[in-house]
């Protein structure tokens, strides 16, 4: 087939999609979602070959490459981030950051204020993703099955003893999933231990809420604006195991006030929470 229809082929296809979702929100919802993936499986096609040649392998210095390709994805959804705080991520050596999850889409909102030297703490699942899961195997994603707290737990200390010697910052999702509730689910210890054991500071991020963009439920995904605050580092210098539910606690009720802050609501009350989902993020795509 000559080129010229190919790309009359395509133009038609993409005016059709267009009107599509214009006519029906659920097709809209499920063809943005799907674009989505398609540009983590195209970035990744990109992404792996950039990271085999320029680093030769699983390195840290491969989320260089990662964050600038998944930095552009902002565009193709119209949304903005508000940052606030990039300051806070200028410590001297390795740290814990740990951020709200609300859904895959956080992944734009990660790269956008990703420092260097960082790597993220990923569900094993996400190893079988294709070549999406080769780019987090290369970017150095340190994969835990949260299936057995025994095996997470051992992977958790190893990276205790790595994160120093190789002075590399950790990014752990302290709610453990996906959770766009409009409120946060309470934070499981893992991170909090792994500040603890290897002494070094925990800076919170947190990012607004994304209902008012985003909501699977209702099938609603537009363009929206997020705002990120990066909070100043808690330091952990002295403290032991037996301070983790402190700690855990102190960064849960800092970062669900700003929380509420950034999203523009109410200060927390009871009547908001977890137990009363409003939203749900989860989707089946990634189990
Ligand atoms: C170019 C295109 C690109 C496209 C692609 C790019 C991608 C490049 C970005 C990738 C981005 C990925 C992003 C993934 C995002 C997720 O996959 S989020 C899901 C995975 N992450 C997590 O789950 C992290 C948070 N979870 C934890 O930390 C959990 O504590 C653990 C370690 C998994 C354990 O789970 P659990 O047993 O359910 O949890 P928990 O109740 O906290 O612990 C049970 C007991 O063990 C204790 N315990 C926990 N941990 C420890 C420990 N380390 N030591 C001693 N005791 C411990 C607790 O204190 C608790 O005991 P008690 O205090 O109750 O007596
Ligand atoms: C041969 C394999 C076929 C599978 C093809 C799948 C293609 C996937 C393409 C794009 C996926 C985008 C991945 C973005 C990374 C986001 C990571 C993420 O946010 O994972 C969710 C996890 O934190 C929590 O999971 P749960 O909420 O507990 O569930």
């Amino acid at each position: 087939m000559e080129p010229g229809w190919l790309l009359w082929g395509a133009a038609v296809l993409l005016l059709l999609l267009h009107v599509l979702a214009e006519l029906s929100p659920a097709v809209g919802f499920v063809l943005r979602l799907g674009w989505y993936c398609l540009l983590c499986v195209l970035g990744s096609l990109l992404a792996v070959p950039a990271c085999l040649l320029l680093n030769g392998g699983r390195t840290v210095r491969n989320m260089r490459i990662i964050k600038n390709i998944v930095k552009a994805f902002k565009y193709f959804f119209g949304l903005k981030f508000e940052v606030k705080g990039l300051e806070n991520f200028e410590v001297e050596g390795p740290a814990i950051v740990v951020s709200n999850h609300q859904s895959i889409l956080d992944m734009m909102g990660l790269m956008e204020v990703l420092p260097d030297n960082c790597v993220q703490v990923g569900k094993k699942e996400l190893l079988y993703t294709g070549i999406v899961g080769l780019i987090m195997y290369l970017g150095g994603v340190i994969f835990i099955n949260r299936k057995s707290t025994t095996s997470a737990k051992m992977v958790m200390s190893e990276v205790a003893k790595t994160m120093v010697a190789e002075n590399v910052k950790v990014w752990v999702y302290p709610e453990g999933t996906r959770n766009c509730t409009g409120d946060f689910l309470p934070f499981k210890k893992g991170a909090f231990h792994l500040a603890i054991q290897a002494q070094v500071p925990v800076i919170p991020v947190v990012y607004s809420s994304f209902t008012s963009f985003y909501n699977p439920k209702t099938k609603l995904f537009t363009s929206g604006k997020i705002k990120v605050e990066i909070l100043p580092p808690i330091e952990t210098k002295g403290l032991t195991s037996d301070d983790v539910s402190d700690l855990t606690d102190r960064c849960y009720h800092t970062m669900r006030e700003t929380f509420f802050v950034l999203s523009g609501r109410p200060s927390p009350s009871e009547q908001w929470g977890p137990d009363q989902p409003d939203v749900w993020c989860g989707t089946a795509l990634l189990v």
